[in-house]
């Protein structure tokens, strides 16, 4: 059993009293119109105004009680140890296929060279092609189609959505297989700093962790309570790694975890996660896009149970708002639908993350300004708005709730 634990997360709603960021950096600036499709985003940020609006995200959660533990500055702190940093290294260029020939072994020696602050910049950053000076020693550089990349380690522009590598659980966390290679290192940064921070290292348990083959990400993981989560079968998230961590969580002694409700959702770029789609707001009210039911408001949901002897029992449900009141045990609650319903602008004010909301405290949350329509709905359904600019944050496709990871809320009750 963990004794101090680390990580408190048991609700999406409890007061919010530590998370962790990304502040978005020069890897803002790697993107390029033939890397933006295969980086995830839709438009180049303009790194100034995003660093504005992210440093505005960061004070409004500070003001509200958190303390906002920047992911970078953890990783630096690590890499400080000359083992953690030459571990580091190893695994990072490993994961890029960067094993053995000259290319792999220039780019350990450009790497190991670097300051800790100069090599926490590039990790994000990427590597460009011409910072190596290759031209005399490796084909690869003059000829085919590696040659025509201007990148040998491709930037991670999608660091700022801190919510996805991994996803704080009661106390401890998924340290998850990401879908897509330009996210994968993002959850390797996490592992290393779970395991080498003293913040972390020896205190948080790990439920699920990267080093398997089932793709998992945070934006899909919600927790409804202490003992429930809701998690997305989507374009990110398998069937089978539901499966898996319902087996590892309802296993474990130290997860309180009995009831996981596994709903699928549309498996495309403007959906990618559940939460882009459903955020919990307070303790009876949610808030989500209709366009994740059929007409007749059906879904495809399945309950995940352990029994008496912690095995998995699967039973299937259609409809969202019943199995809500059934899982939380609930005699009516309130869901409030993106852009008040209106196909137009419920498709838009999506498209922005008008579903993304970062619950602070109960009946309390962030969001992106420019969600006008749900703002103003949200408000009429007694929810404190905070709203938060959002002109280049949002070319990315998350809002505030996959910006934050949170590292402990307070209880309930
Ligand atoms: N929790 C979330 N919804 N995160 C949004 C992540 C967006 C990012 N561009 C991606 O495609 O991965």
């Amino acid at each position: 059993m963990i004794k101090q634990p680390a990580i408190q997360v048991n609700s999406e709603i409890g007061t919010l009293r530590e998370v962790l960021l990304h502040r978005p950096g020069a890897e803002i600036e790697n993107i390029t119109p033939d890397t933006m499709e295969r980086l995830l985003f839709d438009d180049i940020p303009f790194l100034k105004n995003a660093q504005a609006e992210h440093d505005a995200f960061a004070d409004l959660l500070r003001e509200r009680g958190a303390e906002v533990v920047y992911i970078e500055q953890l990783l630096a702190e690590c890499l400080q140890s000359a083992d953690t940093r030459i571990a580091f290294i190893k695994r990072y260029l490993e994961e890029h296929h960067y094993t053995t020939g000259t290319v792999a072994q220039e780019m350990q020696k450009y790497l190991q060279t670097l300051s800790v602050k100069d090599l926490v910049q590039t990790i994000y950053a990427g590597i460009r092609r011409d910072a190596l000076d290759l031209k005399h020693t490796s084909l690869d550089e003059v000829a085919g189609t590696a040659a025509e990349d201007p990148f040998l380690m491709d930037p991670l522009p999608n660091a700022y959505f801190t919510r996805d590598p991994q996803a704080s659980t009661g106390n401890g966390m998924t340290i998850n297989h990401m879908t897509y290679a330009a996210r994968q290192p993002e959850s390797l940064i996490t592992e290393f700093v779970m395991a080498h921070h003293p913040r972390f290292s020896q205190r948080v348990p790990i439920w699920l962790d990267r080093n398997q083959d089932n793709r998992i990400e945070g934006g899909d993981e919600l927790v409804l309570n202490e003992h429930t989560l809701a998690i997305g079968i989507s374009q990110r998230t398998s069937s089978k790694a539901v499966q898996t961590l319902a087996e590892h969580l309802f296993a474990s002694p130290d997860s309180q975890i009995d009831t996981i409700m596994a709903v699928e959702i549309p498996h495309n770029h403007a959906m990618m996660h559940l939460d882009t789609v459903f955020t919990m707001v307070n303790t009876d009210q949610f808030t989500v896009f209709p366009g994740i039911m059929d007409d007749a408001g059906k879904m495809n949901i399945n309950l995940l149970r352990a029994n008496n002897q912690g095995e998995v029992v699967l039973e299937h449900r259609d409809n969202l708002k019943r199995t809500l009141l059934e899982v939380l045990n609930l005699d009516d609650l309130d869901l409030i639908e993106t852009g008040n319903g209106d196909p137009i602008n419920a498709a838009r004010e999506q498209w922005n993350d008008g579903s993304n909301n970062l619950a602070i405290a109960p009946g309390e949350v962030v969001t992106y300004d420019r969600n006008y329509i749900s703002i103003q709905l949200m408000r009429e359904h007694g929810i404190t708005v905070h709203e938060i600019k959002s002109s280049e944050l949002s070319r990315g496709r998350g809002g505030a709730r996959c910006m934050s990871q949170p590292l402990w809320r307070d209880e309930l009750n």
